[in-house]
C-alpha cells in the first residue's frame, strides 16, 4: 500500500503509530477530516492478518466516521483507532493507559469511544489518562454503552424506510430478517417485537439466537439462509460487505435497514439494489445513534437531549430519500452528498477570521 498516495486520494489529515513495549500496545490512529470539529471515532481491537490490513482498516473506518458525524449533524470530524491484538487475551490496564496518554498528546484533535473489541471498562481506563474519551461509565456522569442507543436509532431509521417503501411507518405485522443478534440487534429486536413485528433471526452464536427466540418469539434460521427468507425488511447487524454479488440475487426484502457498518461490498452494489427497487437506508446514517449519544458527553451528558437527537435519525433518513429523488441517484450516493454538502458549507464559513474561536471542546477546558 502506498500510504501517502492513499491519504491524498481520500484527503486524510493524519496517521499516527503508537507503540508501548511494556504493555504490548500497537495502535494506529487515523484522522480523516477535522473541518467540522475534532475527530471522534471509536477504538477497534482486532487480530489483523497484517499491519497493512490494520492501517487500511483504520483509514477506511476514520473516513466513515467523517461521513457519519457530518450526516448526523454533529460538530465533529472523523477519526478511528485500531489496536492490533486479540481483545479476549491481549488487553491489560497498562495498554489502555498508554493509549490514553497518546490520545492526550493530540490535545483534542482526536476523541475516542468504543468499537468492536473494546468496552466501557476499557474507556474508563483510558479516561484515567485523557479527557478525550467518551462512552465512559454512567458512574462518571457519562453515557456508558452506546449499543442500546444505536439500536434505537436503527429502529427509528427503519420506520422511516418502511414509510418510504410501504406508505406507512408502522412495523406491526411486518416480517423482519435480522442478521446477527449481538449487542445492537438484541436491543433492536426488543423494539421491533414491542411494535408487533415478526422476527426471523440468525447468528453464529447459538446462545444469542436462543435469547431472542425465547424472549421475542423469533424464528431462527441458519446463517447462510438469512438472505433468501421471505420478509419485508432485511436488517444486517453483523458484518460489513454482506450486500454483494452472491447475496443480492437471494434477497426478497423490499427494504434494507440495519446497524452494520460498510454493508455494501462495493459502491456498485448500491446501484444494483437501487435498480431492483429496494429501499436502502444507508448504514452510516441509520447507525449513528451510538456516536450521537457519546458525543453528547462533550456538552455534559444529558440523556434526554441525546435521545432527542437520536430520534432525528428518522428525519435524516427521510432527507436522504429526498436528495436521492431530487438528484435521481441511489440512496448511498445521496447520503454521501448530504454529508459532503454540510462539510463544504462549514469549510467556507471557516474562512472568516475569529481571534479566540469557540468550538465543542471549549466547554471541557475548565475541567
Ligand atoms: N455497537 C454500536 O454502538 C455500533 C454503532 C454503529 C455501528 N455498529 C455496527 O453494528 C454491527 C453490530 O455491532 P454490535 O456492537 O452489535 O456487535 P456484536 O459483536 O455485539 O454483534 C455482532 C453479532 O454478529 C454475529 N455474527 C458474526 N458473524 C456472523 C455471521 N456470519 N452470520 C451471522 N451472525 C454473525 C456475532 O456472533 C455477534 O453476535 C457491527 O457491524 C458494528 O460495527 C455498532
Ligand atoms: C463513537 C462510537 C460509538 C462509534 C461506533 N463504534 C460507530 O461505529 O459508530
Amino acid at each position: 500500500m502506498e500510504i501517502f498516495k492513499y491519504m491524498e486520494q481520500y484527503d486524510y489529515e493524519q496517521l499516527l503509530f503508537c507503540q508501548d513495549k511494556e504493555s504490548g500496545l500497537k495502535a494506529i490512529i487515523a484522522i480523516h477530516d477535522t473541518t467540522l470539529g475534532p475527530a471522534l471515532g471509536g477504538t477497534r481491537m482486532w487480530m489483523y492478518e497484517s499491519e497493512e490490513a490494520a492501517i487500511e482498516d483504520a483509514l477506511r473506518l476514520a473516513r466513515g466516521m467523517t461521513y457519519k458525524n457530518a450526516a448526523a449533524g454533529l460538530n465533529l470530524g472523523g477519526g478511528k483507532t485500531v489496536i492490533i491484538g486479540d481483545p479476549r487475551k491481549d488487553k491489560n490496564e497498562a495498554m489502555f493507559r498508554a493509549f490514553g496518554r497518546f490520545i492526550q498528546g493530540l490535545n483534542g484533535r482526536y476523541i475516542t469511544a468504543e468499537d468492536v473489541g473494546t468496552t466501557v471498562a476499557d474507556m474508563d481506563i483510558i479516561y484515567e489518562e485523557t479527557d478525550y474519551v467518551t462512552g465512559i461509565s454512567p458512574a462518571f456522569g457519562s453515557s456508558g454503552n452506546p449499543s442500546p442507543v444505536t439500536a434505537y436509532g436503527v429502529y427509528r431509521g427503519m420506520k422511516a424506510a418502511a414509510k418510504e417503501a410501504f406508505g406507512s411507518d408502522s412495523l406491526e405485522g411486518k416480517t423482519i430478517a435480522v442478521q446477527g443478534v449481538g449487542n445492537v440487534a438484541y436491543n433492536l429486536c426488543r423494539h421491533l417485537h414491542e411494535e408487533g413485528a415478526k422476527l426471523i433471526v440468525t447468528d453464529i452464536n447459538k446462545e444469542a439466537v436462543q435469547r431472542v427466540v425465547e424472549e421475542f418469539g423469533a424464528k431462527a434460521v441458519d446463517p447462510n439462509d438469512i438472505y433468501g427468507v421471505d420478509c419485508d425488511i432485511f436488517a444486517p447487524c453483523a458484518l460489513g460487505g454482506i450486500i454483494n454479488d452472491q447475496t443480492i440475487p437471494q434477497l426478497k426484502a423490499k427494504v434494507i435497514a440495519g446497524a452494520a457498518n460498510n454493508q455494501l461490498r462495493e459502491a456498485r452494489h448500491g446501484d444494483i439494489i437501487h435498480e431492483m427497487g429496494i429501499v436502502y437506508a444507508p448504514d452510516y446514517v441509520i447507525n449513528a445513534g451510538g456516536v450521537i449519544n457519546v458525543a453528547d458527553e462533550l456538552y455534559g451528558y444529558n440523556r434526554e437531549r441525546a435521545m432527542k437527537k437520536v430520534e432525528q435519525i428518522y428525519n435524516n433518513i427521510e432527507k436522504v430519500f429526498e436528495i436521492a429523488k431530487r438528484d435521481n441517484i441511489p440512496t448511498y450516493k445521496a447520503a454521501d452528498r448530504m454529508a459532503e454538502e454540510r462539510i463544504e458549507k462549514m469549510r467556507q464559513s471557516r474562512s472568516q477570521f475569529l481571534q479566540n474561536g469557540h468550538h465543542i471542546l471549549s466547554r471541557r477546558r475548565g475541567r
